[in-house]
Formats: C-alpha cells, structure tokens, sequence
C-alpha cells in the first residue's frame, strides 16, 4: 500500500488539513454523527463542523469541542456550510422521513465538483430511491460506504448474490468509488480496480463502527493530498481496520469510541516506523 499518512509540514495551519463537514444525526441517532464527527477530528482534520438536529448540540460540545455546530433544518446556515467545507460526510444516523430526504437534497444540489462527499448509512438508502441524487453524485468525487444491505438497496443486488464481477458492474454505473464493508471490505475504484481488506474482524461488529470510519476517510481526503484520492480511501479503511485488529489483540470488543481514542496514536506510530524505514 502507498504510504499516505506523512508528517506534517511546519509552514501549516489548520486551513492546509481539511474543512470537514458532517450531516446527519436525528433525534434517535445523535450518538451516530458525534462518532464521525469525532472520529473526523481525532484523526486530524483540521476544522470540522457537525449539521445536526438542534437536540445534539449539548452533546457535541461536550463530547467534541472541537467541532462547530450547524442547525441541520436552517436552509442558510446549511448551505453556507455545504459552501464553505471541501469534505463532506452525509447520512450517520440522518434517517429516512421527509426531513431527512429534504437535508440530503439541499446538501447534494448545493455542492460542487472540488468537494469530496462521502455518502454513508441512511443516505444511503434515501439515495437509492432518487435517480436525480445518483445523477449528481456521478459527477462528484463521490465516495459510497454501504453495508451489505446498503449495496443491496442501492445496488438491487442481493447479497447473496453480491460478487466481485456483478458488484463492480453497479459500481461504475455509478461513476463513484464504492466501500463495500463487511468481513474484510473491498473497495471498488472508479477505474475499475479493486482492493480488498485483509485486517479486521467481529470484534469490530458494534453499532457506530461505520459512523466513526465515515469520520476518518473524511479526515484522511481533507489532509493527505494524493493525485488519485483513491489511494487516500483505501488508507482510511485499511487504517480503521488495523487498528482494530491492534487494540483486539487485548479487548474482546473494540468499541468505535475505542478506535477514535487510540488514532493519535496509532497515526503517529505510523509515521514514526515509516520513518526508521
Ligand atoms: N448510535 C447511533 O446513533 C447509531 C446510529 N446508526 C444509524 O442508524 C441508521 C440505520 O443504519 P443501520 O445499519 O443500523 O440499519 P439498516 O437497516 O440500514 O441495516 C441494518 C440491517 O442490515 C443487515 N445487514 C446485512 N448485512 C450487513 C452487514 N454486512 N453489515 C451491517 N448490517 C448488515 C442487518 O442484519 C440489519 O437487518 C444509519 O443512519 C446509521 O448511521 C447505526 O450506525 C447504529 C448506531
Ligand atoms: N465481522 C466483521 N469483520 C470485519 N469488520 C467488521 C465486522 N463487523 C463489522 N465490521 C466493520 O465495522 C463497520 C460496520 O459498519 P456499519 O455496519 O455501517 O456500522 P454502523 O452503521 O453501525 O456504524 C464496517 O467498517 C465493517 O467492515
Ligand atoms: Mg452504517
């Protein structure tokens, strides 16, 4: 695998590592937006800023301070934020009622072809019913995180019926990349290539693991600048896998929250035996 995640240049400052903006995160599914959001600084982002329903702001702030907060249902503060990010993660615990569907249609038709979006969890699966989405995100950086039964609905395909071949044939119909997650995660590029995940395992199989991997594919694009981004996904994935597998070695559940703590670290460890080399 590439190297992607390098030292940091001295002559930088928080503008040099991404605007990250993460939607999503009704009133029953806080918990989602605040690991992506958290997941997102913890693994170096350098501003991000959290749309969310207003019941979450006490949380965030508390949780991860760091992070701004955005009113989800005020269509200016949105669109502003949509404007001013150049990552953005839609759909951690968004939900699929008419709110939902509203946010997901603002956010998508106000963004622009620099901006890397990452569509995961309940945009999903409202994209999935609005061809005009699909349409406008096939002419973004788009990056899709389905779970098995995401692909299906975004895909038709059953997943019994999911393989590499039929898989990869949605897949560029879509004209974006596809993180397909499961026991070890394939990732289809959108030249057709494909990498498959070899670290990772059911110790990772707990509510928000795929909310905090949102959070740092978004960080990984917003800092580590690659001419093929691709590169910088599969980083993302593979890292979130690792350390997974690294902190399993001793806990017989890694826990989301778990894996945000320990990315400093695991990032800096990283670097530092990439250096030796
Ligand atoms: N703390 C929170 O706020 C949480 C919020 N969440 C949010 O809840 C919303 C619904 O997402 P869910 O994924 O829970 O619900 P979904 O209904 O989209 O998917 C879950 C269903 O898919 C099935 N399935 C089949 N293969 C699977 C695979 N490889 N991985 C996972 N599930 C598979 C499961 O058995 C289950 O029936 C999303 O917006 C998500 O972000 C979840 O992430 C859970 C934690
Ligand atoms: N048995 C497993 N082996 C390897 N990875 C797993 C396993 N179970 C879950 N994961 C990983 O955990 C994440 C789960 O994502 P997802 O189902 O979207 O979770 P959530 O929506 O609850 O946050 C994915 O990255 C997936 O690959
Ligand atoms: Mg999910």
């Amino acid at each position: 695998m590439k190297q992607v995640i390098l030292p940091r240049p001295f002559k930088s400052h928080k503008g040099n590592f991404g605007r990250v903006l993460t939607i999503g995160g009704n009133e029953n599914y806080g918990g989602a937006i605040l690991m992506s959001s958290s997941a997102a600084v913890h693994a170096g982002a350098g501003l991000v800023s959290c749309a969310t329903d207003t019941k979450n702001l006490t949380a965030l702030h508390s949780i991860v301070p760091e992070a701004m907060f955005i009113n989800y249902q005020n269509d200016v503060e949105l669109v502003n934020a949509v404007d001013a990010a150049n990552v953005l993660v839609i759909g951690p615990g968004l939900g699929t009622d008419a709110t939902a569907l509203k946010i997901l249609q603002k956010v998508i038709s106000n963004t622009n072809t620099k901006q890397f979006i990452i569509v995961d969890g309940s945009a999903i699966t409202l994209a999935a019913q609005e061809p005009a989405l699909l349409e406008i995100l096939a002419t973004r950086k788009t990056i899709y995180t389905p779970h098995q039964m995401e692909w299906q609905r975004l895909s038709g395909i059953e997943i019994s019926k999911q393989n590499n071949i039929k898989n990869a044939l949605k897949q560029q119909e879509l004209e974006a990349t596809v993180v397909l997650k499961k026991y070890h995660t394939t990732i289809y590029h959108t030249d057709g290539s494909a990498s498959q995940l070899e670290v990772g395992g059911p110790y990772m199989s707990t509510g928000g693991m795929g909310d905090t991997l949102t959070g740092i594919i978004a960080a990984f694009l917003g800092q580590f600048h690659f001419k093929n981004y691709e590169h910088v996904v599969d980083a993302a994935v593979y890292a979130h896998s690792a350390l997974g597998q690294e902190l399993a070695a001793s806990k017989y559940v890694v826990l989301p929250t778990d894996i945000i703590n320990h990315l400093q670290h695991f990032m800096s460890n990283y670097v530092q035996s990439t250096i030796q080399k």
